[in-house]
C-alpha cells in the first residue's frame, strides 16, 4: 500500500513572515492519513525543519548539488539539506532543467547525492506542449525515466512526479484519461525495472488546485500531487490535503 503524498513546492517565493501559513496547515491537519510535505526556498529550509520537527510536516530542498561539498558558488549539497532538517528533495525539476540546462544525467547524478544524504529524491519528469501535440509524449517520458531515475532508486528513497511543462502555473490541466495513461505507463516503466517497482509513488504536477484534486486523485497510479501556485497560501494548499485525505 503506498502511502499518499502532498508536496508543496514553493519555488522562489517566500521569507519568514510566511512560515507562519504552515502552523495554520497543521491546524488544520493534525493527523493526516498523507504524507504532508512542503518544499521551501532553501533559505527557510533549517528554520522550518526546526519549527515543525514535532508536527507531521515534512521539509524538503527544491535542488541539490551533485557534490558532497566544493567550489561550486551559490549551490547547496543534499547533505546540506540533510543537516538542516530536510528529508525530501526534489530533482529534475522542469523549471531546473529549463533555466539551468540540467541533462538526465546530471538528475541522475542528484538523486544519488540525495540518497547517499538519506534524503527521498521527488524526481520530475514532464513533457512540453510540442512534444504532447507531436504525439512524443510517452517517448520522452521513457527517456526521462530511463535517463533521470538511477538504478539504485527504490520505493523508499524515490518518488516519480509526473509534471507536463505546458501545465506548470498555467491553468490547462491535461484529461484525466491522459493522466490516466501517463500515470500506468510509468507505473509500468517502474515494475520492469524496479522489483518493487509497484511501491514507487507517482504524484502528478500542473495546475492542481482545490477544484480539480479530488478528481485527479480518482486517478489509478495517482498517488498524490507536486502542487506550485497552490501551496504557498494554507487556505488554497489546505483543500487539496483533504481531497488527497479523502481519495
Ligand atoms: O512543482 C510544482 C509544479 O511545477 C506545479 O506548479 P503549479 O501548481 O503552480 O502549476
Amino acid at each position: 500500500m503506498r502511502r499518499k503524498l502532498a508536496a508543496g513546492n514553493w519555488k522562489m517565493n517566500g521569507t519568514p513572515a510566511e512560515l507562519a501559513q504552515l502552523n495554520a496547515l497543521i491546524t488544520a491537519h493534525p493527523t493526516p492519513n498523507v504524507d504532508v510535505l512542503i518544499c521551501p526556498p532553501s533559505t527557510l529550509v533549517a528554520q522550518a525543519a526546526d519549527i515543525f520537527a514535532a508536527f507531521p510536516l515534512a521539509i524538503g530542498g527544491q535542488d541539490c548539488h551533485t557534490a558532497k561539498s566544493g567550489a561550486h558558488t551559490g549551490d547547496i549539497s543534499a547533505d546540506m539539506l540533510a543537516a538542516a532538517g530536510a528529508t525530501y528533495v526534489l530533482t529534475g525539476h522542469s523549471e531546473r532543467r529549463t533555466d539551468h540546462g540540467e541533462t538526465d544525467a546530471v538528475i541522475a547524478s542528484k538523486s544519488t547525492a540525495a540518497y547517499d544524504a538519506n534524503l527521498t529524491a521527488i524526481i520530475c519528469i514532464g513533457e512540453t506542449l510540442d512534444e504532447r501535440e507531436g504525439g512524443t509524449t510517452l517517448d520522452v517520458l521513457d527517456a526521462q525515466l530511463a535517463g533521470s531515475i538511477p538504478d539504485t532508486a527504490t520505493a523508499a528513497n524515490t518518488v516519480v512526479a509526473y509534471e507536463p511543462v505546458w501545465a506548470i502555473g498555467t491553468g490547462k490541466v491535461p484529461t484525466l484519461d491522459q493522466i490516466a495513461e501517463v500515470h500506468a505507463h510509468i507505473r509500468a516503466r517502474l515494475t520492469a525495472r524496479f522489483t518493487d517497482g509497484d511501491g514507487f509513488r507517482i504524484l502528478y504536477g500542473g495546475s492542481v488546485k482545490g477544484s480539480n484534486a479530488a478528481d485527479i486523485f480518482a486517478v489509478v497510479d495517482v498517488d498524490g500531487a507536486l502542487v506550485g501556485g497552490a501551496s504557498l497560501t494554507a487556505a488554497d494548499f489546505s483543500p487539496i490535503i483533504t481531497a488527497l485525505e479523502n481519495a
